[in-house]
């Protein structure tokens, strides 16, 4: 029987750079995972296509889905509510895919829960301060916000142990290459492939 896929979760604190990492890691030709579109509620950014970064939907509709158990996560971040499609990331993983979600802490806890399985990636700034950088660079929050985040992202970065891996996103393709690694050697570790070399040693 054809392996199932994996489920790949890459969380961390608001700012580290989790969209920009799995953005880069998407537009590289050799990336074999499936990326999983989330559902939200928040308004579609300029250049932002429905279907494609987001499926953006009303709070209604969004409510609708939760009480038809159409979500395998969903939080609210924000002011907005943000979930993973229940039923593509099964179908997607039954083909013997790997899925991919870019999601935030409170959603991976939830999906650890259902997927005990799944591979769970954290991703820390360098630094505190160089977090706080990042979220200021982005320039897309208050002050306030800004502190508000911090206090919450201590808060996250203490969840980290509930996590497989760890890696720093120190710079980007860095970052990108470790959690490609991780990938490989976790297939290799969990389908206990028979390393081509063993066969070669066979023949000879
Ligand atoms: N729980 C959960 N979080 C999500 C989902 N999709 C995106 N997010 C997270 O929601 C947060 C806000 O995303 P977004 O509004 O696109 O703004 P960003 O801060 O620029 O990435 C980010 O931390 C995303 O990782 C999802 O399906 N479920
Ligand atoms: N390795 C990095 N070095 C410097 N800046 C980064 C790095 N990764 C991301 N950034 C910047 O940090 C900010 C937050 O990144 P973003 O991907 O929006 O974070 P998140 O999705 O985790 O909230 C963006 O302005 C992004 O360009």
């Amino acid at each position: 029987m054809k392996e199932k896929g994996l489920l790949i979760v890459l969380s961390g604190p608001s700012g580290v750079g989790k969209g920009t990492v799995r953005k880069e890691i998407f537009s590289q030709p050799d990336t074999s995972f499936e990326y999983s579109i989330s559902m939200t509620t928040r308004a579609p950014r300029d250049g932002e296509v429905n279907g494609v970064d987001y499926f953006f939907k009303s709070r209604e509709e969004f409510e609708a889905l939760i009480e038809q158990e159409k979500l395998l996560e969903y939080a609210e971040f924000v002011g907005n509510y943000y979930g993973t499609p229940v039923d593509y990331v099964k179908e997607t993983l039954e083909k013997g895919k790997d899925v991919f979600l870019e999601i935030e802490v409170q959603g991976a806890r939830q999906v650890r829960k259902k997927f005990p399985d799944g591979l769970f990636i954290f991703l820390v700034p360098p630094s505190l301060s160089e977090l706080k950088n990042r979220i200021v660079t982005r320039g897309t929050e208050t002050e306030d916000v800004i502190n508000n985040r911090m206090s919450v992202a201590k808060e996250e970065i203490e969840m980290m142990n509930l996590y497989d891996y760890v890696v720093e996103n120190d710079q980007i393709d860095l970052a990108c290459e470790r959690i490609k690694a991780i990938v490989v050697a976790e297939h290799c570790r969990r389908e206990r492939v028979e390393p081509r070399y063993i066969k070669m040693l066979e023949v000879e």
